[in-house]
């Protein structure tokens, strides 16, 4: 949108946030030095911790399937919230709270009230991504954050890791994602952990039959049952590309191919014979780049869903609470 430059990103006035909806220049005028900042604390972040860049990128995918990118992901329970944090897929899960409240913190000093905490989320889901080696791409900014979270919509919006490929592509199909988005943005599985309860079932009974899942590889499986014993341990965790869970590349969709997806979900992109989720799991494994570029741009497709911009909606002071009214 050149020669839309506003400033609209400031956000303070009585004209709320930009009214064109997102685009990347929102802060150029109001907080140029935005993308610094959050790359700054990520690094350092990262550094210490590699998997830090995993539970953030979750973390915006947690937050745009709620309500949309709004960043209600990010609330705590108060007198006029009930917190998406305790739902089934986000409770002893989710992680990476403490490093936005540290970017927030940052930003609040160098350009108080303008930068949305849904927006630091989609740019932290950026940086950990390219900090891990994976692509870069233009992301457009100006979400405004919501006063509301919806526990109920985080339980059933989110699909739980023993989805079948049609349960996955109608929940992504909810949010104007296609099969090719679904695939695409399951490689965000190429860096970060499961916990044992998050694929137990794989190992002792997935059919009801006390039996294991057979699109499981021999080999794998057993090493997945000495970390995740059929009673207890649900909270041991293993790599959900365990060929490099640090860095983003491609070796998800090569470990499918082989039969060493960790969860369901993963591996039923290769086997639930629906659509052409195959062809495109092995194009992907094949082909690093076209991996890398079309999970950037569902990346942006994903960062898109239902934003609040103009009037809607609020630049919090603090992640954690709506700003007061009075
Ligand atoms: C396709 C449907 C998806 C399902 C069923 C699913 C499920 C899961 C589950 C069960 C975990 C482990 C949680 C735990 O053990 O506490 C996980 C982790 C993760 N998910 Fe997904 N996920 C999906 C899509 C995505 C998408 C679209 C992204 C991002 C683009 C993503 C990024 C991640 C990352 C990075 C982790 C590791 C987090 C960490 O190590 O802290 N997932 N996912
Ligand atoms: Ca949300
Ligand atoms: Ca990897």
């Amino acid at each position: 949108h050149p020669g839309f430059n506003f400033g609209w990103g400031g956000n303070n006035g009585p004209f709320g946030g930009p009214p064109f909806g997102l685009y990347p220049d929102v802060y150029r005028f109001s907080c140029p030095q935005v993308n610094d900042i959050v790359m700054s604390v990520l690094e350092k972040a990262i550094a210490k911790e590699p998997r830090m860049a995993a539970s953030l990128l979750r973390l915006h995918f947690h937050d745009c399937f709620v309500q949309g990118c709004d960043a209600s992901v990010l609330l705590d329970d108060s007198a006029t919230v009930v917190s998406e944090k305790k739902s089934l897929p986000n409770r002893n899960s989710l992680r990476g709270f403490e490093v936005i409240d540290e970017i927030k913190a940052k930003l609040e000093e160098a350009c108080p009230q303008t930068v949305s905490c849904a927006d630091i989320l989609a740019l932290a889901a950026r940086a950990s991504t390219v900090l891990s080696g994976g692509p870069n791409w233009e992301l457009p900014l100006g979400r405004r954050d919501s006063k509301t979270a919806s526990l109920s919509g985080s339980n059933s919006s989110i699909p739980p890791p023993n989805s079948t490929l049609q349960n996955l592509i109608s929940l992504f199909k909810r949010q104007g994602l296609d099969e090719v988005d679904l695939v695409a943005l399951s490689g965000g599985h190429t860096i970060g952990v499961a916990r044992c309860v998050t694929f137990k079932q794989r190992l002792y009974n997935q059919n009801g039959n006390n039996q294991p899942d057979e699109t499981l590889e021999k080999t794998y499986y057993f090493g997945l049952k000495s970390v995740c014993p059929q009673s207890g341990g649900d909270n041991n965790i293993s790599p959900l590309d365990f060929g490099s869970p640090a860095k983003f590349d491609n070796t998800y969709f090569k470990l499918i191919l082989w039969g060493k997806g960790l969860l369901t979900s993963d591996q039923v992109l290769l086997t639930g014979n629906i659509g052409n989720t195959m062809e495109l799991v092995k194009y992907y494994a094949e082909d690093e780049g076209l991996f890398f570029d079309q999970f950037a741009k569902s990346m942006v497709k994903m960062g898109n869903i239902s934003p609040l911009s103009g009037f809607n909606g609020e630049v919090r002071k603090n992640c954690r609470r709506v700003n007061r009214s009075n």
